[in-house]
């Protein structure tokens, strides 16, 4: 086959050298603030679950506070609470807003007079099932319930008159008005069977499976009277049923034109193509037809954002477009509608990013905001149209929500040292914390530091790599060293705090960490990431092993006891690098949630991407799926494996994580299985996710390769012959 040329087992990089381009160097010191240093410990999974999850922030309309969700769990009851906080930007103390269990999605009123969030609650007498939207005053007292919606509100934006509501509710499409929704609903609830049945393509997504025959609508709730309108009934429009987030549409600045992104084909796939459409509103009720404002069946059009209302009247659509018609891999680029002219064009063609949502227009209509990654960062942006430039409103880190109200920008921040913190950025101000929620459990842990560097990687490129050492890290000492491979494919491990593959943690083990952004990795360029398409295995394994020789020859690096560990495409890297690697490299993997045999991964939910993946459907060419697929090398497989799998994984179906366990049981190969009943792609219960760190943590402790077993750096494509491939028992006590 054409694309497997190369030997998967070349190493590009055997004469590796490190280089750290002081761009990509980020040392951090051995801990968070100052603090006196004997009382730092190692941080412990009791730790990372005593931490408070801060969410994105909303602005008030003077810029002065904030509102947060964060999230506060508790490993004795393996529960979470999520309650809404108060920041103000001004330096004034924070200050709890509700006392709710389940508050969530907090957005300032326009008007400044209330807080709508999301919520269930018991109130009243009556006990939500599903989440409502409730109502607070930003100075406390009672938050109100101001709907009642059978199945719920999955998200919600302010009209800007603060007097009115949008929000997205799964309908009946075939039903008329709120009543018949509600009979239909009871009468669903009242069923005596639970068959799902369905003749759509996409019918689960992760973890759940779409509402059956539902469909997700807009809706119009006018605060003054409490009466709610399906602004999408009678018409064939819904929005995104995988993400019916409040990103999907948007209400121009006078409130009368809502637009929102709509795949117009009769069967909504995962791959389809979203239009942008429109609809007019006289009062509740649409004024005509929703109508296409940027349909092209080549691209894909999502996140709108309507321009500040202009003093000349012209109006203006941001979005984010990716051209699939040229290949499934292309960017998400920032792409502006004009009104007057009803033509679109692409803004950011020349730069070399992923445009991530949600935009936000600055006021002068100029510019617009967004997050966007560059080489393990996610910075804040901003893209000036007239110039078509990018320049970063916030550098470094990894930036997930924000908001930008009378010139002050408040943002989430998280980096690999620190879990999300609330930054507000005022003009001519450096970047000021506004919250310190995790300060005092922060500063009593010594966290180690971590490097950027490069490898030589495949194809001679260079290849990122985060290295991750242990707080009493001593170069003069040998220390384990352990790959951890982030999933996607087109994803990254940056300088970003991870609750489930938390870096810090691992190496308090008393390990090094290293995590490569191999080739396919987002981040580093469109070339890059499609570097890989129709070859999934091949480059990826180069990088990982270019890396692993760079270590490896590194004095304080343990050649007894490297590992590689992944999630999900990690995972299917770590099951590929078994089948392929020779025995005696790496004394064990751990493999989560890994794609382990294409073929059967037709079960799962994202089987409409393969073909543009792998290159051809499995029924056309299964030689070139079955090339790709690590169960195709089980002959190959020796090395000792912990597989770990949710049963509520549709992403990848825990059948993969079986399959690859009884195959290596099947061949004898040592193995364990942790498997999750109630678990998805992702392990999110306390008592799950620590269960989860011992098990990894006392797999690789308690494998060490025997001496006769210790590789040597690999040379061009020859390396020493592994002699056993069993991996001796240490007698290290698992962490
Ligand atoms: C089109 S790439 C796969 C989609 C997606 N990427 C983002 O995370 C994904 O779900 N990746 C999984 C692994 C996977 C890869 C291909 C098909 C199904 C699953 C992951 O690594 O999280």
């Amino acid at each position: 086959m054409a694309t497997r040329k190369r030997s998967p087992r070349a190493p590009t990089g055997a004469t590796a050298t490190a280089t750290a381009p002081p761009a990509d160097t980020d040392a951090a010191p051995a801990g968070g603030p100052a603090a006196s240093p004997p009382a730092r410990q190692p941080i412990t999974v009791n730790d990372l679950w005593q931490m408070e999850r801060v969410g994105p922030p909303s602005l008030s309309p003077d810029g002065a506070q904030a509102v947060v969700a964060v999230q506060r769990f508790s490993m004795d009851e393996n529960l979470g609470r999520t309650r809404l906080w108060l920041l103000s930007t001004l330096g004034g103390a924070p200050r709890a807003l509700t006392s709710g269990d389940k508050d969530t999605e907090p957005a300032w009123s326009p008007r400044g007079d209330r807080i709508a969030f999301l919520s269930r609650r018991e109130q009243e007498g009556s006990k939500d099932e599903e989440a409502q939207l409730y109502l607070i005053a930003p100075d406390g007292g009672e938050a109100r319930r101001v709907t009642s919606r059978a199945g719920g509100i999955e998200a919600f934006k302010w009209f800007p008159d603060g007097r009115r509501i949008a929000f997205i509710a799964w309908v009946w499409p075939d039903e008329r008005g709120s009543e018949a929704q509600a009979r239909r609903h009871q009468a669903w609830k009242d069923r005596k069977t639970s068959g799902y049945v369905t003749s759509e393509p996409l019918y689960r997504f992760w973890d759940h499976h779409l509402p059956q025959d539902r469909v997700p609508h807009l809706h119009l709730l006018n605060l003054d009277d409490g009466s709610v309108t399906d602004l999408f009934e009678g018409t064939p429009c819904e929005l995104s049923r995988t993400e019916p987030t409040a990103s999907g549409f948007d209400i121009s600045p006078d409130g009368r034109r809502i637009v929102f992104a709509f795949n117009p084909a009769p069967e909504k796939r995962i791959d389809g193509r979203q239009a942008l459409y429109e609809i007019e509103l006289d009062g509740a009720r649409l004024a005509g037809a929703p109508r296409a404002i940027v349909q092209d069946e080549a691209w894909d059009c999502h996140s709108p954002r309507y321009s500040p209302a202009a003093a000349d009247g012209s109006e203006r659509v941001a979005f984010i477009a990716s051209h699939q018609g040229i290949k499934h891999t292309m960017p998400q680029q920032l792409a502006v509608w004009e009104r007057e002219s009803g033509r679109w064009q692409v803004e950011s063609a020349a730069w070399d990013h992923d445009v991530e949502a949600p935009l936000h227009w600055e006021d002068d209509g100029q510019a617009l905001l967004f997050g966007a990654e560059e080489r393990g960062a996610r910075h804040l942006w901003r893209f000036d149209l007239p110039d078509q430039r990018a320049e970063r409103v916030h550098a470094g880190g990894w930036v997930g929500g924000f908001d930008k109200v009378a010139g002050t920008v408040a943002l989430a921040l998280d980096t690999l040292d620190h879990p999300p913190q609330i930054l507000a950025l005022l003009p001519g101000e450096p970047p000021r914390r506004i919250e310190a929620f995790n300060d005092a459990l922060l500063a009593r842990l010594a966290l180690g530091r971590n490097e950027v560097l490069q490898v030589t990687g495949a194809r001679g490129d260079a290849v990122q790599v985060r290295l991750v050492f242990p707080p009493d890290f001593d170069p003069a000492r040998r220390w384990p060293v352990v790959h951890t491979i982030h999933g996607g494919p087109h994803a990254a491990f940056g300088d970003n705090w991870h609750w489930r593959w938390n870096h810090h943690l691992l190496a308090a083990a008393g390990q090094v960490v290293a995590c490569v952004n191999y080739h396919g990795s987002s981040g580093f360029g469109h070339a890059f990431a499609d570097s890989i398409t129709h070859r999934w295995g091949e480059l990826e394994l180069q990088d990982i092993e270019a890396a692993s020789d760079w270590l490896l020859a590194q004095p304080w690096a343990d050649p007894q006891r490297l590992y590689a560990t992944g999630g999900s495409y990690g995972g299917y890297m770590v099951a590929w690098m078994n089948g392929h690697v020779p025995a005696g490299r790496y004394a064990a993997y751990v493999c989560h949630a890994g794609c382990f045999d294409w073929t059967a991964m037709f079960a799962d939910d994202a089987y409409d991407w393969y073909a543009k993946e792998l290159g051809a459907w499995y029924w056309d060419d299964p030689a070139r799926i079955a090339a790709q697929s690590p169960h195709s090398r089980a002959g190959h497989m020796s090395t000792p494996t912990l597989v770990i799998h949710g049963a509520l994984d549709y992403r990848v179906p825990d059948a993969q994580g079986l399959a690859y366990y009884n195959t290596l049981k099947a061949r004898r190969v040592d193995a364990r299985l942790l498997w999750f009943p109630d678990e998805n792609h992702w392990v999110l219960k306390p008592a799950n996710s620590r269960l989860w760190y011992e098990e990894f943590q006392a797999w690789l402790s308690s494998h060490v390769l025997a001496p006769a077993q210790t590789p040597a750096v690999m040379v061009g494509t020859k390396r020493l012959a592994a002699t056993k491939t069993t991996a001796a028992r240490s007698r290290r006590k698992p962490v």
